[in-house]
């Protein structure tokens, strides 16, 4: 029985004797004891108090003539229900242990016990309450508040007598009473995060009050996290703060590559990368060009930071984005009282900003015509005059544009100036696009998991053989920012730190599908109508086309071809020997 209680033991009568029914007579007559007790069956007893037990005596009474002081029989280790069936049914209990009688009660001496109890453990509940400190709170089914802690008051700043006995509807929003859900549902929450008040974090345990398998109330015990809450968020920004500082350092620090944040070896990339350096040094002006999301700003960049030491700004404006009234003071700036509505003390343009560093001019295609003119002007003259100005300013910084449209066929349509065309076009990089660089996608893959297992906290630490061919077999039209994103997705949806096939995007799925069922597998002709041929032989032939696959796609790279087929390099090493791929 529960630990908490009082003992019953001291209620046990121990002055009896025991006997059975055939030997009644003789226990009758021989012996003298207050309580005789009869054991009918296992668990079926007669007691005979003082009383009868000298009239039986006396006068010989038979034993079925004295049924009123039926008994029946509980072990000393039942439970409380247990108890309360038995003293329901009859006047006495007889308590057994190992076999043996050991006493009995009397169930009228019971009431007083039980009551007795109760103090006890209310005292007990009340005193364990309190000493928590921490948020309690209890409704029953009707939903009204009958347990509300020191803790729940200091939290909420409610006082116990304004809210016991009161619905917590009174007192808080219905949606915002997870324990109004649990008597719904029974559902038990732990640990859960909620922020009752904007200022207040709290850790949730709930659960559901059940007897006899109903629900009677529920209750809530709540953690105030807003101080730990309050760290994190101030860790965070610090961790923001010194991986701004660190990059600002390793700009400024000659011997920290500008390439670094480029990832990929293939060759049309590294080739890349060597054209930059190449211009590195001359400050000359750079277009960029390549399709979208395959990094031109991530160069521009590169090459800013090849060309400046860190503290020089690095000034994007992307050109398809900003309204044509507001271009020329976007890039030029303006002074005082220049229009209204505009800030009175004046602003800079991205030309000023840009001093001693980079403007990079991204989407240059989409640049307003009037303003190619203006543009075509300051490059030409290094000059320019802000709008309401009329002092001449310079503009002291290198430009590098960038383009994913075909700037020389908007030349031919007459949308783009030949001109400035032929200004900003001294030196062209093209930036390949990731179809023509599959082999990157690995690293690049790789990459992303990384830094979205970080931030999403997931220790996803490698992609599966599955999802790797499927991203490897895509043609990538967004290129490397619709990869990026596709893996954030994979490590936001992964399960048990597993990333899945089956959260790919569904065009990226059915492009495995089909290379799966005809290049992967295949012959020419359709697979139904190929001669039939031994089970060996076609998964020979099978593993021989899927090695073959992922070499090409690695261009013989094989510890990256060994990584997409999910085998070590050395048992890559075997299987080629086996089946003689050279
Ligand atoms: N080689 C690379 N290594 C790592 N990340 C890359 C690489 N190339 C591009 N990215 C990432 O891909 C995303 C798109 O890159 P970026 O914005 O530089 O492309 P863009 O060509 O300028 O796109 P748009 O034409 O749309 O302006 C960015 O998140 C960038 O960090």
């Amino acid at each position: 029985m529960n630990h908490l209680l009082p003992d019953f033991n001291d209620l046990l009568h121990t002055d009896f004797v025991v006997t059975t029914e055939e030997r009644w007579n003789e226990s009758a007559h021989s012996q003298r004891f207050s309580v005789v007790i009869v054991q009918q069956q296992p668990s079926q007893f007669l007691v005979l108090s003082h009383r009868n037990y000298s009239m039986a005596q006396k006068y010989c009474i038979p034993i079925n003539e004295l049924t009123e002081f039926r008994a029946y029989c509980i072990h000393s280790d039942d439970t409380w229900t247990t108890l309360e069936e038995k003293i329901k049914c009859c006047d006495y209990v007889v308590v057994m242990r190992d076999g043996a009688v050991i006493g009995y009660f009397k169930t009228s001496e019971l009431a007083s016990r039980v009551l007795q109890a109760y103090t006890y453990l209310k005292a007990y509940y009340d005193t364990i309450l309190e000493t928590t400190d921490s948020t309690i709170s209890v409704i029953d089914k009707n939903m009204d508040t009958v347990v509300w802690t020191s803790g729940a008051e200091r939290l909420y700043s409610i006082k116990k007598e304004e809210i016991l006995g009161k619905p917590m509807t009174q007192f808080f929003p219905e949606n915002r009473l997870d324990n109004l859900k649990i008597l719904n549902t029974g559902k038990q929450f732990y640990h859960k995060q909620h922020q009752p008040r904007e200022d207040l974090f709290v850790l949730i345990n709930s659960n559901p009050v059940k007897l006899d398998g109903k629900i009677i109330g529920a209750v809530s015990c709540e953690q105030d996290v807003t101080y730990q809450a309050q760290l994190t968020k101030k860790l965070t920004n610090a961790k923001e703060t010194i991986n701004h500082l660190q990059k600002q350092v390793s700009r400024m620090d000659r011997s920290v590559d500008p390439f670094r944040s480029i990832k990929g070896s293939s060759g049309a990339l590294q080739n890349t990368i060597d054209q930059i350096k190449q211009v590195g040094a001359a400050k000359a002006k750079v277009l960029l060009l390549g399709e979208s999301g395959v990094g031109k700003e991530l160069f521009a960049n590169a090459l800013h930071d090849l060309r400046t030491l860190g503290a020089a700004p690095f000034i994007p404006i992307n050109c398809g984005a900003i309204p044509d009234a507001l271009f020329e003071s976007e890039l030029f700036g303006y002074e005082k009282g220049a229009f209204s509505g505009a800030n009175p003390l004046g602003s800079k343009g991205k030309f000023e900003l840009a001093k001693d560093g980079t403007l990079f001019l991204d989407e240059i295609a989409e640049l307003p015509p009037e303003m190619q003119v203006k543009l075509l002007r300051v490059l030409q003259e290094g000059t320019f005059y802000s709008v309401g100005g009329t002092k001449l300013k310079h503009a002291d910084c290198s430009i590098i544009a960038a383009t994913n449209k075909n700037l020389k066929e908007r030349v031919h349509q007459g949308k783009f100036r030949e001109d400035l065309y032929y200004r900003l076009n001294i030196i062209t990089i093209t930036i390949p696009p990731l179809r023509e660089r599959s082999e990157d996608i690995i690293e690049l893959s790789h990459q992303f998991l990384y830094e979205f297992a970080e931030k999403y906290r997931r220790s996803c630490t490698r992609i599966p053989k599955e999802v790797m061919m499927a991203l490897i077999d895509y043609s990538w039209p967004g290129n490397i920012r619709e990869l990026r994103n596709i893996i954030e997705r994979l490590v936001v949806f992964s399960r048990d730190e597993t990333l899945s096939v089956d959260d790919l995007p569904v065009q990226i799925r059915e492009s495995n599908h089909r290379i799966g069922m005809t290049e992967r597998f295949s012959h020419n002709q359709p697979f139904e109508n190929q001669p039939p041929v031994s089970l060996d032989h076609a998964m020979k032939e099978c593993q021989q086309q899927t090695i073959k696959k992922a070499l090409e796609h690695t261009h013989e790279n094989k510890n990256k071809a060994a990584e997409i087929l999910g085998i070590s390099r050395t048992t890559l090493y075997n299987k080629m020997h086996q089946l003689g791929i050279s």
